[in-house]
């Protein structure tokens, strides 16, 4: 069964426990503890393949995007980045935030690999008071690479769960891949280390 880690990052109280939790019970809560980190898990199938999903919602008070990034960017397989629509600075957080991963997780992996990432635009219900507008979530998700949607966890059900099970997908198709380039290149080793070995010894001969 795959394994697959997700980290979802972002302001204090943009919604990434409303986000998550509407995603993994259908059910919108309008109050949770936010003074904790909380490692949520489930088995979920997808596309008829069982997967166990680990989701870690980091507590993010008071802390500065770097240090939220620290411990989850090195461990997850993908990133939920998710903004309040009505407050700009949270936007401008998930900015960080995106450039943080992308840096991070070029570094560690030579540029060969692009981790899959969703920026969400969570509180659309509060639509009347926004103060990020649709389009420069998209650019944004553009110019990261990224998928994106405005959502409202609050309302609804539907578009958290597709945009979940999109990146889901995604994380799935990565990891498979980085999988097989690590058995192509350690089979390239090994047929290097047998012609090390025997290609000279029977030049030798
Ligand atoms: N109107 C509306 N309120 C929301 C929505 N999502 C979350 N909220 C409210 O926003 C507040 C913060 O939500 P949380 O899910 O705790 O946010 P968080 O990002 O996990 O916050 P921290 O754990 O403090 O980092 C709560 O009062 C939620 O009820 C939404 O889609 N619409």
């Amino acid at each position: 069964m795959n394994n697959i880690k997700l980290a979802l990052l972002g302001s204090q109280g943009a919604g990434k426990s409303a986000v998550l939790v509407r995603f993994l019970t259908k059910r919108f809560i309008g109050e949770y503890a936010s003074n904790a980190n909380s490692l949520y898990r489930k088995r979920l199938s997808i596309d008829g393949r069982q997967l166990n999903l680990e989701v870690f919602d980091p507590c993010s008070q008071g802390t500065e995007a770097r240090c939220i990034l620290e411990e989850p960017v090195d461990w997850a397989d993908g990133f939920v980045v998710v903004y309040n629509i009505n407050d700009r600075t949270s936007f401008i957080n998930a900015e960080n935030i995106l450039h943080q991963i992308r840096e991070t997780r070029m570094e560690n992996s030579k540029g060969e690999f692009e981790v899959p990432v969703c920026l969400m635009g969570n509180k659309q219900d509060l639509s009347h008071v926004r103060q990020v507008c649709e389009e420069e979530g998209r650019l944004l998700a553009q110019e990261n690479r990224c998928l994106f949607q405005e959502v409202s966890a609050a309302e609804s059900y539907q578009e958290i769960d597709s945009l979940f099970t999109r990146l889901i997908r995604d994380m799935m198709e990565h990891l498979k891949y980085r999988a097989d380039r690590r058995r192509y290149s350690g089979s390239k080793s090994m047929a290097k280390l047998i012609n090390n070995v025997f290609g000279k010894r029977r030049k030798s001969v």
